[in-house]
């Protein structure tokens, strides 16, 4: 009988692929596994195994699976099935969750290989090009084709190599480069004659005229402990030759005399650190009662969302539940939204559960994902993962509990690329896949979980006190349009402000400044004509950088020098409008020369070290101001900040979508929570144009109910989740004509299925992103309409769009509940 294997291909095409398998294959083989299959002409990918099954396709010839790579599944049967949900309700490819969820490392890379036919005997009508590809193979017979192609300075040589193997002077062999290499370690020990603590005296005095082996030889027998006979240790080279001060060739002579001898082992990168691991702090009274109140919600729903106030200590009621998981034999999955956090909770959980812990992000090297991947697979899997929003694709042989931290943040929805995945939902899904509880955590849940916990298809949990009974920060806000007009603010800090700081830093106190923009300046302008410069690739003004004197474009990345004079009119008065992080760094240095500062944004923690060291020096006091973006409104516990200032709350509240609302409120709450969680109350100073905006008045008066119902009655008006469900289309062409018509042509499709559930085409905020202008759509579709019809239809659209030869070059996707 015929076996027949379904694949997931690592592309953006719908479905999966069908292979054929050898006989004997077919016993080999596990649904889950990674096979190397040949797509189109000469390409082969690393394949996930999604079935096995007889059924011959019929439509097209089948071409056989060409190696088989895991004798056991890298995948369990529940992410397979995870796979499935993402790829269908986001309306992305299989394949795009196959790129999303599995580090590169275990992914193969195809390059193909010409190898020179030592049996070809050569013909008199070779071209020249013909001949210099076999010189360049009679002195390295297997080279890799782009490498030749290089070397022989042929452009176009497939036509070349191509001929070399009709006429058989070569062979092509597809050789697949494994990207995960594992990390060795080479390691020195007494060869066996010398392996004896009785050789050891013989040894130094055989020695005794070459001194620099000698100093080898005793720095071994210390290392490795051969005296002691209990158990004699492994000992590095590296360690060995610093231990010793002596250079390899003293090393190689020992080796020659057959005394040492050098042997390498593979060694994990995952760290294993001897943490003393400490008990538990007890929960206080109305900790306790929320924990209990959590396990009643769980003993008949499967999520439950703890809406707590900041510094509540909602982070002390993970940690127990964690504990009991733990004891009951489960995993548990802890999700945070951003790396930033995860260095404080690491320290945090560390200290209580010690190497059951594993942590997962994109920091992280990707050899050390595999091997945490794999470890995960293994017999003796991390208990506990703390990660960001890919965690979730992580496998997990026994999840019991999920905990989704800051549950409100939007960095948990992926953008781009596909899949448009909400970790938070999707994971609500694994776990319900899993019979794993889900625990979401927040001091401002987001609109659509509150609205959820109100009709009871989550459970709610709320703790109203700060630990230790603290009040809230004083929220103070400062009207700086007034004092702008009055010319009494200084750069960006208004008077008010700069006399708290000065106090705190008296005190020696700290202090959080939050600004949600990066760099120095979002526009520069001439003064004369008003020229701005902006992205050649995106419609949108460039940021100025005043470290790197750079003009860089936040979407794309791209970066430009700052003209000396106004393109444009030759002035030489460029000035700059705004102000961004970097700024705030400048005017507080010069404020405050002699106090210490950190900043905390995108520009500044590109490595995990990075993060580490601005937040630990933050939390020793090092510095004692703390600049940043959004990254330091959440999450985040510091003793001794007693003053937060937001310098600018308006850019918040005009940003042009329908939750920036939502949005501006959770920032606000949250970067004020960070001040004053221990000793005394906090104090918040909130700088503002719009003084009576009813998100102000909220904020002030810790009003987070008042904003949802506000909230709420609005999207149900506007027709917006959570009493609706969003999709948004979005189009993308070279051709701004041409994406015009296409963008019609494609609502007028959707009206056809939706009809007035389409809105636009419009044009986004910003228009055009990488050279590519950008059209979206949007479908507002009520809650009852069946979600696989839908997205049926939204499947043939598409289909037929990009099938129709009008729409060349189109790119369409959907983007299922956008954030
Ligand atoms: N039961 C407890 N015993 C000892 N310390 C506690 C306890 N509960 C809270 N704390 C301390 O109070 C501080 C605030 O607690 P935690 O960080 O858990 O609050 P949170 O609710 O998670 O805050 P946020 O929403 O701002 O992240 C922490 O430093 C924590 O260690
Ligand atoms: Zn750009």
């Amino acid at each position: 009988m015929k076996f027949f294997v379904d694949v997931i291909l690592p592309l953006p095409i719908p479905g999966v692929f069908t292979y054929s398998l050898d006989e004997a294959d077919s016993n080999n083989i596990q649904v889950g596994c990674r096979v190397i299959v040949p797509f189109g002409k000469k390409k082969y990918y690393t394949a996930i195994v999604f079935s096995i099954h007889h059924v011959m396709p019929q439509e097209y010839e089948v071409k056989p699976v060409f190696t088989i790579l895991d004798k056991y599944p890298i995948l369990l049967p529940s992410q397979l099935q995870f796979w499935e949900w993402i790829s269908d309700y986001y309306i992305s490819a299989l394949g795009d969750v196959f790129k999303a969820a599995l580090p590169s490392g275990l992914k193969l890379e195809s390059e193909t290989m010409v190898e020179l036919n030592m049996d070809y005997i050569g013909s008199p009508d070779l071209s020249e090009k013909e001949l210099r590809v076999l010189h360049l193979l009679s002195d390295d017979p297997i080279q890799c084709i782009t490498k030749i192609a290089k070397d022989s300075g042929i452009d176009n040589i497939l036509p070349i190599a191509n001929s070399l193997l009709e006429r058989g002077a070569i062979l092509l062999r597809e050789e697949l480069k494994e990207q995960y290499r594992p990390r060795m370690e080479s390691r020195i020990r007494f060869t066996k004659e010398y392996n004896h603590p009785d050789k050891v005296e013989n040894l130094f005095e055989l020695l005794s005229n070459a001194p620099k082996q000698l100093d080898i030889v005793i720095k071994y027998v210390e290392l490795s402990s051969l005296l002691n006979q209990k158990e004699i240790k492994e000992v590095s080279k590296h360690r060995l030759l610093e231990g010793a001060r002596a250079s390899s060739s003293s090393l190689n002579g020992l080796i020659q005399k057959g005394i040492l001898e050098e042997y390498d082992i593979e060694i994990g990168r995952l760290r294993v650190e001897n943490i003393q691991e400490q008990d538990l702090h007890p929960l206080d009274k109305s900790q306790q009662k929320a924990y209990q109140e959590i396990e009643e919600v769980f003993d008949t729903k499967q999520v439950c969302l703890l809406y707590g106030v900041t510094s509540s200590g909602k982070t002390e009621i993970y940690i127990h539940f964690i504990e009991e998981y733990l004891n009951s034999g489960k995993q548990i999955l802890y999700l945070l939204p951003e790396i930033a956090l995860t260095t404080q909770i690491t320290e945090r959980l560390k200290r209580v559960f010690g190497d059951k812990l594993g942590i997962y992000h994109s920091k992280f090297s990707d050899a050390e994902r595999v091997e945490i991947w794999r470890k995960q697979l293994s017999s003796n899997p991390y208990q506990i993962i703390l990660g960001v929003r890919s965690s979730i694709f992580l496998p997990f042989q026994n999840l019991g509990l999920v905990i989704v931290d800051e549950e409100h943040e939007t960095t948990y929805k992926q953008q781009d690329p596909a899949p448009r995945y909400h970790a938070r939902d999707a994971v609500i899904v694994l776990a319900h896949m899993c019979g794993a509880k889900v625990l979401l955590g927040t001091a401002t849940p987001s609109i659509e979980s509150w609205y959820n916990a109100q009709y009871g298809k989550f459970g709610l949990v709320e703790l109203k006190e700060r630990y230790k009974d603290i009040q809230l920060p004083e929220v103070i806000p400062i009207d700086i349009q007034e004092l702008k007009r009055k010319k009494r603010m200084s750069g960006q800090f208004s008077p008010p402000l700069l006399a708290m700081m000065r106090e705190a830093l008296d005190k020696n106190e700290q202090i959080i400044l939050f600004q949600n923009r990066r760099g120095f300046a979002p526009v520069v302008e001439c003064k004369t004509c008003g020229w701005v410069p902006k992205c050649t690739n995106c419609d949108v003004s460039l940021t100025y950088h005043k470290k790197l004197n750079q003009l860089t474009c936040h979407y794309c990345g791209y970066t430009y020098q700052l003209p000396d004079v106004c393109p444009a009119c030759e002035a030489k008065d460029l000035t700059h409008r705004g102000f961004g992080t970097e700024k705030v760094e400048d005017e507080i240095k010069l404020i405050f020369p002699n106090i210490s500062v950190g900043r905390m944004d995108l520009d500044t923690t590109r490595t995990k070290t990075r993060y580490e060291k601005i937040i630990s020096d933050f939390q020793e006091g090092r510095t004692k101001i703390l600049i940043g973006t959004q990254m330091v409104s959440k999450g985040l516990d510091f003793d001794h900040v007693s003053v937060v200032g937001i310098l600018n709350a308006d850019t918040m509240l005009n940003y042009p979508d329908f939750r920036a609302y939502e949005r501006a409120y959770q920032l606000m709450a949250q970067v004020s929570g960070r001040a004053g969680r221990k000793n005394k109350r906090g104090r918040v100073i909130l700088q503002t144009r719009s003084m009576d905006h009813p998100i102000i008045l909220q904020v002030i008066n810790n009003r987070y109910e008042d904003m949802v119902q506000n909230q709420l009655e609005e999207r149900q008006v506007f027709h917006y989740p959570p009493y609706y469900r969003l999709i948004y289309v979005y189009l993308k062409h070279r051709d701004e004509k041409k994406l015009d018509f296409m963008a019609r042509t494609m609502a007028s499709q959707l009206r056809t299925v939706f009809g007035s559930r389409v809105l636009g085409p419009d044009k986004p905020p910003v228009g055009r992103i990488q050279t590519f202008y950008i059209k979206k759509i949007v479908l507002k579709i009520e809650r009852d309409v069946s979600t696989q019809q839908t997205k049926k239809a939204l499947l043939n659209i598409k289909e037929r769009m990009l099938a129709d030869k009008r729409f060349k070059s189109l790119i369409v996707y959907y983007d299922v509940d956008p954030m």
